[in-house]
């Protein structure tokens, strides 16, 4: 049996003593009645001193260790109470008859925790309970969580057994949590008190890297990346580097880039910060903005051969001294320099958040300066490209439900000779009525396969006569100048 739970047997023998008195009471004459109060109180008054005392004792020769958690700690809610009361509420939600459901802010959907006030748990091989009280300081519905464990696994229990609470538990918060898309505000409404330089909306995309249509070999490549960088916090800092990873997405439009975005981030349950560069007016407002993200975060960039100038060779003179050169002429426009980005990524600002995803994309690899994608910075480069026949099949199970068709075939020779991103390979997948008929999907799909097969060889031959009749114009004007 717990200690609280012997003092709480007196507690209420005392009570019971108490009711008996009060019952006599009624039956005896004031004087008498006063001393019997009397009593009462001095009783109860030597029954806490004594009960310190116990305390004090009990706790000189008890075998067991109590840690408290306080559900605040002066005026903030503390968070080491918070990730402990996710944690022991998904304690084996499954063996537990008592639950409890919530719904709070920012959570995506209802959650399902114990409601046991005292629980089990075990740590290689060593047993520990956790105990959830009221306050007894404060007259508020306050809480705190007691650790109780045996004294001799003390350094277990304090050191990696506390970690590994605390890490599981902001682990389950984030997986409950409402993944959020911010996109930057311009400065003129950021204000001193308010730390608003981002506004943000619930992120709700459905993306995945199941629906991705993509080679298989190189979605599992990414796959694997996205887990060992999410997973390698200690790698990182032993190797000395900050916790950051880029990756460049580049392809034609329709290729499947912001979708891989919103699959990452699905996937890694990070927030995304979608940065608008033409509202930022300068580099500094650009670290601010850097700052002012969170960790564990995907920090996008889109078209970012569009957003600034960012194409051309960097200027002489290292970073800092290059932000006049290559500032535009239009006041108006962003005076954000290709340094100011390089700095962005890895400069002494970057590491100042951990775990953060850099993505740029681009329709136009080759436009951008070498030092801005090389590795590093941008430490993966994957290209979305033409839908392929793996592609397409992924597409047809996702609109279709339909693994394999007779027309597969044709399409799959169609495919090898046309260029159509997966956009527009979907679109013609997209069923038309409220019943899918595949078949009527996959041959509207040839249709446009074969028109546009067609229109890319009219516009070869054009292109090819363009140029044999440059040919000919350059030699009749050769011959003119001879003669
Ligand atoms: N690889 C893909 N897998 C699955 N769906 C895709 C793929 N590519 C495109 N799509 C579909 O086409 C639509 C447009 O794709 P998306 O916006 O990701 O293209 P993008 O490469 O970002 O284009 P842009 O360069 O114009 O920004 C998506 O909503 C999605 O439905
Ligand atoms: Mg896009």
């Amino acid at each position: 049996m717990m200690i609280g739970e012997s003092w709480a047997q007196i507690g209420s023998t005392i009570a019971g003593l108490m009711f008996t008195l009060a019952t006599l009471q009624q039956f005896f004459p004031h004087q008498l009645r006063l001393s019997l109060q009397q009593f009462v109180l001095a009783s109860l008054q030597q029954f806490s001193l004594v009960q310190k005392l116990c305390d004090k004792l009990v706790n000189l020769f008890s075998p067991y260790i109590h840690i408290t958690f306080p559900e605040y700690s002066g005026y903030w809610s503390n968070q080491a109470f918070d990730a402990i009361e996710t944690y022991v509420g998904a304690l084996s939600t499954t063996k537990a008859s008592l639950l409890k459901g919530s719904l709070v802010q920012n959570s995506k959907a209802l959650v399902l925790t114990r409601d046991d006030r005292k629980v089990c748990d075990e740590f290689n091989a060593v047993q520990v309970w956790w105990v959830l009280e009221p306050s007894p300081t404060s007259s508020s519905e306050d809480k705190y969580f007691q650790l109780i464990f045996h004294r001799q696994h003390r350094d277990l229990i304090t050191g990696s057994y506390l970690d590994h609470v605390l890490e599981q538990g902001k682990a389950i918060q984030a997986k409950n949590k409402q993944r959020r898309l911010y996109t930057n505000n311009p400065s003129e409404n950021w204000s001193s008190y308010k730390k608003n330089l981002w506004s943000d909306i619930a992120f709700e995309s459905p993306a995945t890297f199941q629906t991705i249509a993509m080679d298989p070999n190189k979605k599992e490549e990414i796959i694997n990346d996205l887990v060992s960088f999410s997973k390698g916090k200690e790698y990182y800092m032993k190797l000395g580097k900050p916790w950051k990873r880029g990756y460049l997405l580049y392809g034609p439009p329709g290729t499947g880039k912001s979708t891989m975005i919103a699959a990452m981030a699905n996937f890694l349950n990070y927030d995304i910060y979608d940065l608008e560069l033409t509202t930022v007016k300068n580099n500094t407002e650009l670290r601010k903005l850097l700052t002012e993200t969170s960790s564990k975060s995907i920090i996008v960039i889109e078209d970012i051969d569009c957003s600034l100038d960012v194409t051309g060779e960097r200027k002489k003179g290292g970073p800092k001294s290059n932000e006049k050169e290559t500032e535009p002429e239009n006041e108006k426009t962003s005076k954000v320099t290709l340094s100011g980005i390089l700095n962005f990524i890895d400069g002494t600002w970057s590491a100042c958040g951990t775990g953060r995803i850099f993505v740029f994309t681009t329709n136009h690899i080759d436009k951008l300066d070498p030092a801005l994608i090389r590795r590093g910075r941008m430490d993966m480069h994957i290209e979305l490209s033409y839908c392929s026949f793996e592609a397409f099949k992924i597409l047809a199970k996702n609109y279709l439900d339909v693994d394999s068709h007779d027309l597969f075939e044709k399409i799959g020779i169609l495919l090898k000779e046309t260029e159509m991103t997966p956009a527009d390979v979907a679109e013609n997948l997209m069923p038309k009525r409220e019943k899918k008929d595949p078949d009527a999907c996959l041959n509207s799909l040839i249709q446009a396969l074969e028109d546009a097969k067609e229109k890319a060889k009219l516009k070869a031959e054009k292109e090819k006569n363009i140029k044999i009749n440059k040919g000919k114009n350059m030699k009749f004007y050769a011959k003119r100048l001879l003669f």
